[in-house]
């Protein structure tokens, strides 16, 4: 199927770049900058997504069934992971030919003889395609980043996923792009239409649209929200306890006056709530002394809170450091929050942490 997917791209991605023609229908303003810089990645990032996303929902389809589940059985997420890569590697590599792209997954696992299966669903197009993500990132130059499958524990619940894919120049992301296509379309419908695509590139604000295939959609603003006090805010964190703390952020919305229930939502779809107004804090405080956040999970929420009106930074208030490779090593833990309540966020997080020694 995969494969069968990547040849159909092959043959097609003389990309039309259909996205191109398309416009945000906000201000003259933001049509001119919007074609003037880094519109070509801006829409080739977007078809990128999107076809990823649609490799994801196929996969999910054809292969988990509750016999995978009950059997943990991993291999539909590693066939969408791998896939979803090898799209978007293709897709950049005709474009961008001369871009590194420093990409979560490598084809390590489909080699010997404990990959074989896996291996027979994919062909050395694929391969190919996904190595090109192997780039060691760092300070200098162009190079994109991407993971394939945020969130794969939502994935395979049928939860939250994002598909992200972010462009990194001299250590500075100036591009990002989250597909999330089980997030609702709209907050105040939350059993209606699914699947949103944010992006944003740097100076020119964050939108979003409708996750599709037609590069037509039409785009409107997204702004974080205006709530002036935290106690009238809402958080979000990991599902996942050993990514993200519960304790300690449930003490921080404590000490902030919070009294709704955190959001507890797998993947990047947290920056993308804080981005809309959807909740207005997002709390990462780390679990363990040892794990070291990777680029590709934080590249394109972070300008996509940037460009929404929030901010991002660690949990001593540090920005995050895009620079150094391909990990946050000089950060530990993430809060991003609207601009007007962050910095009694940061300090209700330095108060806990100090209170934890
Ligand atoms: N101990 C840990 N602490 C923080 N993040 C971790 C972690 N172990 C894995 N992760 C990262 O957490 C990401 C999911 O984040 P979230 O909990 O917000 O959904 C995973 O992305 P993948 O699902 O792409 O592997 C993985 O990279
Ligand atoms: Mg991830
Ligand atoms: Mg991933
Ligand atoms: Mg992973």
């Amino acid at each position: 199927m995969l494969a069968r997917a990547v040849r159909s791209l092959a043959t097609s991605t003389t990309i039309t770049l259909r996205s191109l023609n398309y416009r945000p229908l906000t201000s003259a303003r933001n049509i001119s900058t919007h074609l003037a810089y880094l519109a070509k990645e801006r829409a080739v990032a977007i078809e990128a997504v999107e076809r990823a996303s649609q490799v994801c929902q196929a996969v999910f389809k054809r292969l988990i069934t509750a016999e995978t589940l009950t059997k943990k059985d991993k291999s539909p997420v590693t066939v969408a992971d791998f896939g979803a890569q090898a799209v978007v590697n293709h897709i950049l590599e005709q474009h961008f030919p001369d871009d590194p792209v420093v990409g979560e997954e490598d084809s390590k696992d489909l080699q010997g003889e404990d990959g074989r299966v896996l291996r027979e669903k994919v062909t050395e197009l694929i391969l190919r395609a996904i190595d090109r993500g192997q780039y060691a990132g760092g300070p200098q130059g162009r190079h994109w980043t991407l993971d394939p499958i945020d969130g794969t524990k939502g994935f395979l619940r049928g939860e939250q996923f994002a598909v992200c894919l972010a462009l990194i120049i001299d250590g500075q992301v100036h591009l990002g792009v989250v597909g999330c296509p089980n997030l609702p379309y709209d907050m105040s419908n939350p059993d209606g239409e699914r699947g949103v695509l944010m992006v944003a590139v740097k100076g020119q604000g964050a939108f979003q649209r409708r996750l599709s295939t037609d590069g037509i959609e039409r785009e409107t603003p997204v702004h974080v929200s205006s709530v002036q006090s935290t106690s009238d805010a809402v958080f979000c964190e990991s599902v996942e306890a050993q990514h993200s703390d519960h304790s300690s952020n449930a003490n921080i919305a404590r000490l902030l006056g919070i009294t709704k229930p955190s959001v507890r939502m797998d993947s990047q779809c947290k920056y993308a709530s804080v981005a809309r107004g959807d909740a207005e804090i997002y709390l990462r405080l780390p679990v363990s002394e040892t794990y070291v956040e990777k680029i590709w999970d934080h590249a394109s929420g972070n300008i996509i809170i940037h460009e929404a009106g929030g901010r991002v930074s660690d949990i001593n208030g540090k920005p995050l450091d895009f620079s150094i490779g391909r990990t946050l090593s000089a950060n530990k833990g993430v809060v991003a929050a609207s601009a007007k309540i962050f910095d009694e966020v940061i300090s209700a997080v330095q108060t806990t942490l100090a209170n934890a020694k």
